[in-house]
């Protein structure tokens, strides 16, 4: 009889993940298929859900059988997913009723500017911790209920279930018979009031939601229900769920007050765990649940860029000068520098700290020598540097220069990325041996509700270092490049109003 292990589901932007953990944190099985991205227009982007789902599922078949495992020898599911992404189906059918609007998509921007002129902007920062904006599911849902013919009705009826990823997969894990959430990612919808733990009635009436269609709110690690037995032959209990970010902060375990994570993935998202209190940004950043467990939850202070990795991808797919990612790196060590040029990836806005659903991207800089390389080493710079302004808001907000500065995510692989950025922001790096930490983080959230892991403690020990990139770049030169790049964002803003 095998060891027993813990399946992370990680339902990613661009693809879906299955990562076998043993107790010693250590994957012991991995399996991986991305899926379409819809751009039906300039600025939107969708899933379909079906897609998310088989994909999903199928990873997660392909994960047991490559080592010959079954259902016995998973201990316990725990799903952790791209944030805000919403859906809508049918109760009874299961249908979706529109395709999934993705996190990224700007199509509500219009719809979030008339919140603000109503002034709506101070009482919706206080009770949920966001700024008004596309990217939170709450105006992507009035978006859909709005534009689906006989939708809102629908929901009003009590047919029509509204869920983030995570909902939308223990809702078809489980064969339709759970229908919940948990506060980690209640706390991205823009309808959730972070402070009294429950759906915002006041917001929900602005909006036009029906409260009937919300799942229910419940802790990150607790025990949700069973998976359909005929998924994976036998039944496998599902106990743990997070937004991949707050789970990332969980995988590195940030457990305490002051720890703080980047993720590079197609987007790239800084948290700071701020402990038991909820703290308010004045450098834009919000305020948001890491994590609820037991009976109480945490916070974490969140610089989120919605274009990262992405970056890379779109060199790779659109502009094709590039065959795969890790191939950037070498680019990017062919020059000395990107002479003079910046890539701004602002392709759906800028999110924190500047907030702009209207800029769009940009490179600037051009002179007749600039070649491919030069490119591509800016559109790495362009990961680093935004990454650098979140820093600079966060430690702006604490008040204190943030003490250990962990990386994590696909592009964390990139040490050409790394080493940019300890120079740029002036700071070591820490680069533990799993950068998969979002899957591993629903992993711990998961098995700590079955007892596969007894307490944090018996988790801190896993987190090893691979390597610490230490900052290695001259003030002057750093002063510049900066200057460079705050001049370059700037051309951006405004761009598709
Ligand atoms: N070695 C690398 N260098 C730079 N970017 C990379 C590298 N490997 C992956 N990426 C980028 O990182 C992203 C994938 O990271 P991942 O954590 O899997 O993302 P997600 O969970 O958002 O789907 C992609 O956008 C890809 O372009
Ligand atoms: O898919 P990722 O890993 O870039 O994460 C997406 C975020 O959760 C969006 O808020």
């Amino acid at each position: 009889m095998k060891d027993r292990y813990i399946m992370a589901l990680d339902q990613g932007t661009t693809s879906a993940r299955c990562i076998l953990y043993d107790r010693q944190g250590k994957q012991v099985s991995i399996a991986q298929k991305e899926f379409r991205q819809i751009y039906p227009q300039a600025g939107w982007v969708e899933h379909d859900p079906m897609d998310i789902w088989s994909t999903q599922i199928g990873v997660a078949q392909e994960a047991l059988l490559k080592i010959d495992a079954t259902y016995k020898n998973i201990d316990a599911i725990g799903i952790t997913n791209q944030r805000e992404t919403t859906v809508v189906w049918d109760r009874y059918t299961g249908e979706p009723i529109y395709n999934a609007i993705v996190w990224q998509c700007r199509r509500t921007a219009e719809c979030c500017d008339s919140l603000k002129a109503k002034g709506l902007e101070a009482s919706f920062r206080r009770k949920t911790g966001l700024l008004i904006d596309p990217y939170f599911s709450g105006t992507k849902l009035r978006w859909i209920l709005g534009h689906v013919d006989g939708a809102w009705e629908r929901a009003k009826n009590g047919d029509l279930l509204f869920g983030t990823i995570e909902t939308w997969l223990i809702w078809k894990l489980t064969d339709g018979k759970v229908h919940v959430t948990d506060y980690s990612n209640a706390s991205r919808t823009m309808m959730f009031n972070i402070h009294d733990l429950k759906w915002d009635e006041d917001i929900l009436k602005e909006l036009g939601i029906p409260v009937c269609m919300l799942p229910e709110v419940r802790p990150s690690s607790e025990v949700y229900g069973e998976s359909s037995p005929l998924l994976f032959g036998g039944p496998i209990t599902i106990s743990g769920a997070a937004g991949d970010q707050q789970a990332a902060l969980f995988g590195q375990t940030c457990f305490e007050k002051g720890e703080a994570k980047n993720t590079y993935g197609t987007g790239g998202f800084m948290l700071v765990n701020t402990g038991d209190e909820p703290v308010d940004s004045r450098n834009g950043l919000i305020t948001t649940i890491a994590w609820g467990v037991g009976n109480k939850v945490q916070y974490a202070l969140e610089g989120s860029v919605f274009i990262s990795g992405a970056t890379i991808q779109w060199l790779r797919d659109e502009l094709k000068i590039l065959d795969n990612a890790a191939e950037s790196e070498k680019h990017a060590r062919m020059v000395e520098d990107t002479a003079g040029a910046y890539v701004v990836p602002a392709f759906t806005g800028l999110g924190a700290p500047y907030w702009d659903s209207y800029a769009r991207g940009a490179i600037m800089g051009l002179t007749r020598g600039v070649n491919k390389n030069h490119i591509i080493r800016a559109a790495l710079e362009s990961m680093a540097y935004q990454t650098n302004d979140l820093m600079a808001a966060m430690e702006e907000d604490m008040g204190h220069p943030l003490q250990k500065f962990k990386v994590d995510g696909g592009a964390s692989a990139n040490n050409f990325l790394l080493e940019f950025q300890a120079g740029i922001m002036n700071m070591p790096v820490y680069r533990p041996q799993c950068i998969e930490t979002t899957s591993l983080g629903a992993a711990y959230l998961a098995g700590l509700a079955t007892d596969y892991w007894k307490n944090r403690d018996d988790i801190l020990s896993n987190w090893q270092i691979d390597r610490i990139f230490k900052p290695d770049m001259d003030q002057r030169k750093r002063a510049e490049l900066l200057d460079g790049w705050h001049k370059a964002v700037r051309c951006t803003f405004g761009w598709a109003r």
